[in-house]
């Protein structure tokens, strides 16, 4: 377990005070994928940077399951800061070592014996998969294999917690279905522990179980990744989710679609079994009237699905009003996005 109790952050220099965190109160289980999500400026490198005590609180209390990282010694500090391993936005790789000598790094500092270090690195560079490129120097690899000599650097000493600072955010969107991929896979194998920052809803969806969103220096929202996305509190979080859930055209065009006198859009969302339920027909039948279907779409989150239609509908006030109540209790979620009452 990853405890954070009343953290708080400030940067001083001579002339200024920049207060980065404010007070920061986080429970993360063992064995998690956990994403914290925020724009930039909001503190996300600063939180995850206390984790390794790469950066100390100004007040508050770390913990690593039984140990208090802001009160260790220098060495006991560099003995636990083995058990955390992190990756980087810009791969942070050595560009005069070769990919196995860059992975063997942490190793040789730990003081491991030679022949141990060639059989980890080998096993490393096969996980990652980089069986192939072993020797080749960064220069000649692409993003997406750079990221993977960093993953495997940041495993080397068999860490039990994994810190990743925006690794995907300096890949393209194929990449980075594969990094977070392979993050998701070392996660199951090897039971690991992954804290990951990002500004990109789509990270979180991907591989994430919580989620915390970040402004400010707070956390401002907190909660399963499914629940996030389907019942978003706070106007930030409303924006992360329609990263992924909406195209902004799409919604701006149908908002802004001519309407006939008496007609209505509706945005009804759908979760989990609802998503495949024959609804929309039972509607129809049940009330007699005719939609026209704008546009749909469905995104999996954490196992479950969560759809969005909007729906057009010519009726009357009374009948628009009972449809809602019919798909509510269905358990879909109805909003009028726009009407033009006769
Ligand atoms: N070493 C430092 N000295 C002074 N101020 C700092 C320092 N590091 C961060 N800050 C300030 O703390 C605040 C939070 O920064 P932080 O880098 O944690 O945000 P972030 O969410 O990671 O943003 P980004 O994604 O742009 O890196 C910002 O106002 C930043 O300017």
């Amino acid at each position: 377990m990853i405890k954070l109790h009343k953290v708080k952050k400030i940067f001083k220099s001579k002339t200024q005070e920049v207060v980065a965190l404010k007070e920061i109160n986080l429970d993360i289980q063992s064995g998690a994928i956990y994403g914290i999500i925020g724009y930039s400026g909001a503190g996300k490198s600063t939180l995850i940077r206390l984790i390794n005590m790469l950066e100390r609180p100004t007040e508050g209390e770390v913990w690593i399951d039984e140990q208090r990282m802001d009160q260790l010694r220098p060495e006991e500090l560099r003995k636990a800061r083995q058990g955390i391993g992190m990756i980087f936005q810009h791969f942070n790789l050595l560009w005069s070592r070769t990919v196995a000598e860059n992975i063997a790094f942490p190793l040789e500092i730990a003081g491991v014996p030679k022949k141990e270090i060639d059989q980890r690195v080998k096993e490393l560079i096969d996980l990652v998969g980089l069986t192939e490129r072993a020797n080749a120097y960064p220069s000649e690899l692409s993003g997406g294999q750079k990221q993977r000599v960093g993953i495997a650097r940041a495993l080397a000493n068999n860490p039990k917690v994994l810190l990743s600072d925006e690794a995907t955010s300096a890949l393209d969107p194929k990449t980075t279905d594969s990094i977070l991929e392979l993050l998701q896979e070392i996660n199951k194998r090897m039971g690991i522990t992954i804290i990951l920052i990002t500004h990109e809803m789509h990270v979180i969806q991907k591989i994430c179980q919580r989620v915390a969103v970040i402004d400010g220096g707070e956390i401002v929202e907190e909660g399963p990744v499914l629940e996030v996305f389907t019942h978003p509190k706070q106007e930030i979080t409303k924006e992360f989710v329609k990263q992924v859930t909406e195209h902004q055209r799409t919604k701006e065009t149908i908002e802004h679609l001519p309407l006939d006198k008496d007609s209505f859009i509706l945005k009804c969302t759908f979760v989990g079994e609802t998503a495949s339920q024959p609804i929309i027909s039972k509607w129809v039948q049940t009330l007699g009237i005719e939609v026209n279907i704008l546009e749909g779409n469905i995104q999996y989150v954490q196992g479950a699905s969560y759809g969005s239609l909007y729906i057009q509908v010519q009726t009357s006030e009374a009948k628009l009003k009972e449809s809602i109540k019919f798909l509510e209790s269905c358990q879909v979620e109805v909003e009028v996005v726009q009407s033009v009452n006769g």
